[in-house]
């Protein structure tokens, strides 16, 4: 991680724990908000107005926080307002690096080798992880957000005017409901499959994959629609995805979250595979990537070996090319 501005030891992934073993995510620091006029967001500052080409998403398709952003920008409209840069899967000891993999890219603003260098860029005195997924301004050459849950917000209301005609992934009768559901998905399963894969005690791991099953056997009885909310597909519906498609490739095995598998849970089935055939989805979804990427952490895996299957994810992924 950064302390001060500076690279200080090799990337490792718990990036804190509690008394008993717990891994505790790190809150995100760049909170500013792009708006439809620039006026300043709930947090951080203003002049962050919505225009096209003026803003960058860094992404690594590993990761299921910066995935969500992914399908946001493109179930929006935003894909020719908002050109993308994928880093290199393979964590690094410094953490994400730039190029050097099929389908990783140079970083083409400021040719940093590692992301670190861009947070370094936007605070020079930065102390934190250096974490995707990063919404750059390259119009003031900063970083507006590195919070996907905010990301995936702008990208929903701000660019309403120069992308006309999208659904509304957060609508205003369902916000409440919405709210409630992603905080128990988020730290159930979202974050719950990291709990359970980066605890320090079989305490917390077997607290962690607990939650992880019955968040999951919950959302099962509760699908009877197409989606989360019935008919309509929302911003929850993309939260509980990026997780799905992960499971049974990643996190069954090397997060050892391994009582069941998505496949099988016949209603979460079709529902992942549902919303991979919506128009867009299935090219935010790297298998090769995600294993690559997730493998690649070597306090989990420290061989380093990747493996082949599990055959059905991959024979999904192939059957919505
Ligand atoms: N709160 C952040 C979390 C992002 C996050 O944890 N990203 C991970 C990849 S899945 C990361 O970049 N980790 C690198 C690190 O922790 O050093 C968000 O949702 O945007």
């Amino acid at each position: 991680m950064l302390m001060n501005g500076k690279w200080t030891a090799d990337w490792h992934p718990v990036q804190a724990k509690d008394g008993e073993g717990r891994f505790v995510r790190q809150q995100s620091s760049f909170r500013n908000w792009i708006t439809a006029d620039g006026a300043p967001g709930p947090t951080g500052t203003g002049g962050f107005r919505a225009e096209a080409g003026r803003y960058r998403l860094y992404v690594a398709l590993i990761c299921p926080w910066a995935s969500r952003t992914l399908i946001a920008r493109k179930l929006k409209g935003l894909e020719d307002l908002i050109p993308v840069t994928v880093v290199n899967p393979v964590l690094t000891s410094e953490g994400w690096g730039f190029g050097g993999y099929p389908d990783a890219e140079a970083d083409p603003l400021h040719g940093a080798t590692h992301l670190h260098q861009l947070y370094t860029r936007a605070d020079a005195n930065y102390t934190g992880r250096a974490t995707v997924p990063v919404l750059w301004d390259e119009a003031t050459d900063t970083m507006v957000s590195n919070e996907s849950a905010d990301i995936l917000w702008m990208f929903n209301s701000a660019f309403a005017d120069l992308a006309p005609g999208t659904p509304d992934l957060y609508p205003a009768d369902l916000a409440a409901g919405i709210d409630a559901l992603n905080a128990e998905v988020y730290d159930r399963l979202n974050n719950g499959v990291y709990k359970a894969g980066f605890a320090s005690t079989q305490a917390a791991h077997d607290e962690a994959v607990a939650g992880v099953f019955d968040m999951l056997d919950r959302l099962e009885d509760r699908l009877s629609g197409d989606y989360l909310f019935g008919a309509r597909f929302t911003e929850a519906d993309i939260r509980l995805f990026v997780t799905l498609i992960r499971f049974d490739a990643a996190y069954h095995g090397l997060f050892k979250t391994n009582l069941r598998c998505i496949a099988d849970y016949p209603r979460l089935s079709a529902y992942m595979a549902r919303i991979l055939r919506l128009p867009g989805v299935r090219e935010t979804v790297n298998l090769d990537h995600i294993k690559a990427g997730y493998y690649s952490i070597k306090a989990l895996n420290p061989t380093g070996i990747v493996p082949a299957g599990p055959d059905h994810v991959t024979a999904l992924l192939e059957s919505v090319r």
